[in-house]
C-alpha cells in the first residue's frame, strides 16, 4: 500500500500503425502526493492526453496504476470512474446538453450508482446545488432549470468542473479544460479551478498549453516530450521557474 494519491510505474502505451509499432507513452513513472496540483506542459503530440487516457483506462497500457492506495491496473475505464473525474476541452463531452443544469449535477452526484433522476432527488438536492453553483460567480445558480446546451462555453465548463468534483474524486484530470474559452473567461475558470482544488483538498493533474497558467497554478510542474517525462519541478523549483526557462522545451 502506498500513501501516494497516484502511483504510476512503467506505464507504457504502444500503438500499431501501418505495420509499424510506435511507443507513444514510454515507461512513465510518476508518484503524486495527496493534495498536489500538478500542471502538465508539452508540445503537440508529446503524449499528455495519452498519459491521461492510460491513467483513466481509456487506452490499453502496460505497467501499474494505483490511485489512493487502490491498484486500478486491471480495472476498466468505467470501474476507474469511481476514482477519477475528467474535464475535457470540449464542454459537450462533460455535460448532457438536453438535460438541465440541475439534472446534470444530480447525475454526477450519483455517478457509479444506479442512476435515478426522480423529481424528489432533484428537489432534495436543489438548495445545495444552488449554493454550490452560486460560489462559481457566473450566474450558474439562476440556470439550474435551463437546458445545458443553452449555457455559454464558460458556464458549461464551470458546470463540467462542478460535476467532476461532486463526489470528491481521488484524482481530477483537467485536459485543457480552459483552452476553448476566451482569455477573460479562461482566467475566471482557472481561478475557480484553483479554489475548488484547494477547498476540497483534491489531487489534480492539469494539461495546458498556457505556460503562464502552468507557472501560476499548482505546486508541481511536469514537462512531457516524445512520450516521456522530460522535466519535473517540485514546489520549490517551480516557484523560481520563469517562462524563459520553459521555452527550451518548445523550440
Ligand atoms: N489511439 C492512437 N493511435 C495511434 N496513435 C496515437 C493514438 N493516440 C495518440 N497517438 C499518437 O501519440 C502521440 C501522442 O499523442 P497525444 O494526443 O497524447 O499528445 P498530446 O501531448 O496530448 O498532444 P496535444 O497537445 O496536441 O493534445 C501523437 O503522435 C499521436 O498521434
Amino acid at each position: 500500500m502506498s500513501d501516494a494519491a497516484v502511483a504510476i510505474q512503467n506505464l507504457q502505451v504502444t500503438v500499431h500503425q501501418q505495420n509499424q509499432t510506435k511507443v507513444i507513452l514510454d515507461n512513465v513513472d510518476l508518484t503524486i502526493a495527496p493534495g498536489d496540483f500538478v500542471t502538465v506542459l508539452g508540445t503537440n503530440g508529446a503524449g499528455k492526453s495519452t498519459l491521461f487516457n492510460a491513467i483513466a483506462g481509456n487506452l490499453p497500457a502496460t505497467g501499474r496504476v494505483q490511485l489512493a492506495g487502490v491498484d486500478v491496473t486491471t480495472m476498466s475505464a468505467i470501474q476507474r470512474a469511481r476514482y477519477i473525474a475528467r474535464v475535457f476541452q470540449d464542454p459537450k463531452l462533460g455535460t448532457a446538453g438536453r438535460m438541465t443544469v440541475a439534472e446534470n449535477l444530480v447525475l454526477a452526484q450519483h455517478r457509479g450508482e444506479r442512476r435515478t433522476l426522480a423529481g424528489r432527488h432533484l428537489e432534495a438536492a436543489r438548495p445545495r446545488l444552488k449554493k454550490e453553483a452560486a460560489q462559481f460567480g457566473n450566474g450558474l445558480e439562476d440556470l439550474l432549470d435551463s437546458p445545458t446546451e443553452t449555457l455559454s462555453g464558460g458556464q458549461r465548463q464551470s458546470l463540467a468542473l462542478l460535476m467532476a468534483v461532486q463526489k470528491d474524486p481521488a484524482l481530477l484530470l483537467l485536459d485543457e479544460h480552459t483552452a476553448a474559452l476566451d482569455p477573460h473567461t479562461s482566467a475566471q475558470l482557472m481561478a475557480l479551478t484553483d479554489r475548488v482544488i484547494k477547498e476540497r483538498h483534491l489531487t489534480a493533474l492539469m494539461i495546458t498549453h498556457r505556460m503562464d497558467d502552468a507557472l501560476k497554478y499548482g505546486n508541481r510542474l511536469i514537462v512531457m516530450e516524445s512520450g516521456h517525462l522530460k522535466a519535473d519541478y517540485n514546489a520549490a523549483s517551480k516557484a523560481k521557474l520563469q517562462r524563459a526557462d520553459l521555452l527550451e522545451f518548445f523550440d
